[in-house]
């Protein structure tokens, strides 16, 4: 199966700007997923690769089908492009049984009989819906639906898949159970898929590589790890996990290899961070620290190499189970910070790391 190359698509409605020279390929057999807050343009995207939407400009294909090309005025209607839709409403339809609603795509394409029949059984059993096969949408539960649901989008054998916040009607016990089967389901038939969620953790749990977008544009592709270990910009660490943003100063002194010093806006501390190429001193930066890389400390200073010591005072507590939320006070900053232990005292020190500190230079 070909790669899906979407280069530069742009697109408004009515003068209001939603998506800027969106750009990416996704590759044969991977599982790619388009991630955002909600109006962000996921699913305008989705919808130009479909057809049910054409962009302003740019080209979209698959291998070398162009679906769509603005400079040629060429665009595919999409039955031409042979790819599977699944939306959050399952849109099945109601006076239809489980079957007929399989069946139903591939009499418009002009299958047998037989052939319908045995490919509408083959696309049940892989959902594990065959016994189901007479029932009306009604007598079955939401996960059963989203199975069906996902059972007609497979069962033309699409070049890709195309999955529009499919999870998000079930509950949170069911979209767990939904997340690990549908995962299994992609990677057994091995099919391109490409899928629209706002939550980072799905996002994060199946996908191959990850798109996150922002005010419509696309601020950085890459794998999971990627996303969250070195995100591009301090938008992308602020919306993936709990990532606390702090300003400040960099000053640098000749003895400085491996660190330099961060003085930080509203408060007397300083932050140690990596030296790196681009920075020099009395340069402003942000620094992201994720809430789960600030920990709390007996030590009160720390080898410079290694990071840095902060006083805070603890403000707020809140017990989730799996750890504790902190919310700290570093003179009139705020930090978050996760730890799996109970600090009763007001007062204490976190230590950070240098290595766990993201730079982004201003300007
Ligand atoms: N047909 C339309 N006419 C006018 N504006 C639209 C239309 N479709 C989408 N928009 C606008 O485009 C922007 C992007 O919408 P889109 O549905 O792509 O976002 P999204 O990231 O998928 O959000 P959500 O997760 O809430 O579905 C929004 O501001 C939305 O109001």
């Amino acid at each position: 199966m070909p790669e899906l190359a979407v280069e530069n698509i742009s697109k408004s409605f009515s003068g209001n700007t939603v998506l800027t020279d969106v750009e990416f390929t996704v590759a044969e057999g991977e599982f790619f997923t388009l991630l955002g807050p909600s109006g962000c343009g996921k699913s305008t995207t989705l919808a130009c690769v479909a057809g049910l939407e054409d962009p302003d400009s740019g080209t979209i294909r698959v291998g070398d089908n162009v679906f769509f090309d603005g400079r040629r005025d060429t665009t595919v209607p999409p039955e031409g492009r042979n790819l599977g839709l699944v939306f959050q409403s399952y849109a099945l339809w109601p006076h239809m049984t489980v079957a007929d609603n399989l069946a139903f795509p591939l009499k418009l394409r002009k299958l047998p009989a037989d052939e319908r029949d045995r490919r509408v059984d083959a696309a049940l059993d892989k959902v594990g819906l065959l016994e189901l096969r007479d029932r009306y949408p009604h007598q079955l539960s939401g996960g059963q639906q989203q199975r069906v649901a996902l059972a007609r989008g497979i069962v033309y054998s699409p070049g890709v898949l195309l999955l529009d916040e499919p999870l998000s009607n079930l509950d949170a016990k069911m979209r767990d159970q939904a997340r690990a089967w549908l995962k299994d389901l992609q990677r057994d038939m091995g099919i391109t898929t490409v899928y629209v969620t706002h939550d980072q953790v799905e996002a994060m749990s199946l996908s191959d590589r990850i798109a996150v977008f922002l005010g419509g544009r696309l601020e950085q592709v890459g794998t999971p790890a990627e996303i969250y270990e070195t995100p591009a910009t301090p938008e992308v660490a602020a919306f993936i996990g709990r990532c606390n943003l702090l300003d400040g100063t960099v000053h640098m002194t000749a003895d400085d290899t491996t660190t330099v010093r961060v003085s930080l806006s509203g408060t007397d501390q300083s932050l140690r961070v990596p030296r790196t190429d681009g920075l020099h001193d009395g340069q402003s930066v942000t620094v992201g620290l994720r809430a789960e890389r600030v920990r709390f400390t007996d030590e009160t200073v720390v080898d410079e190499d290694q990071g840095s010591v902060l006083k805070a005072s603890i403000v707020d507590r809140a017990y989730t189970g799996a750890h504790y939320e902190y919310r700290l006070s570093v003179g009139d900053l705020t930090l978050l910070a996760e730890s799996p232990t109970h600090r009763a005292a007001a007062d204490t020190t976190v230590q950070l790391r240098a290595d766990d500190c993201l730079v982004y230079p201003h300007g």
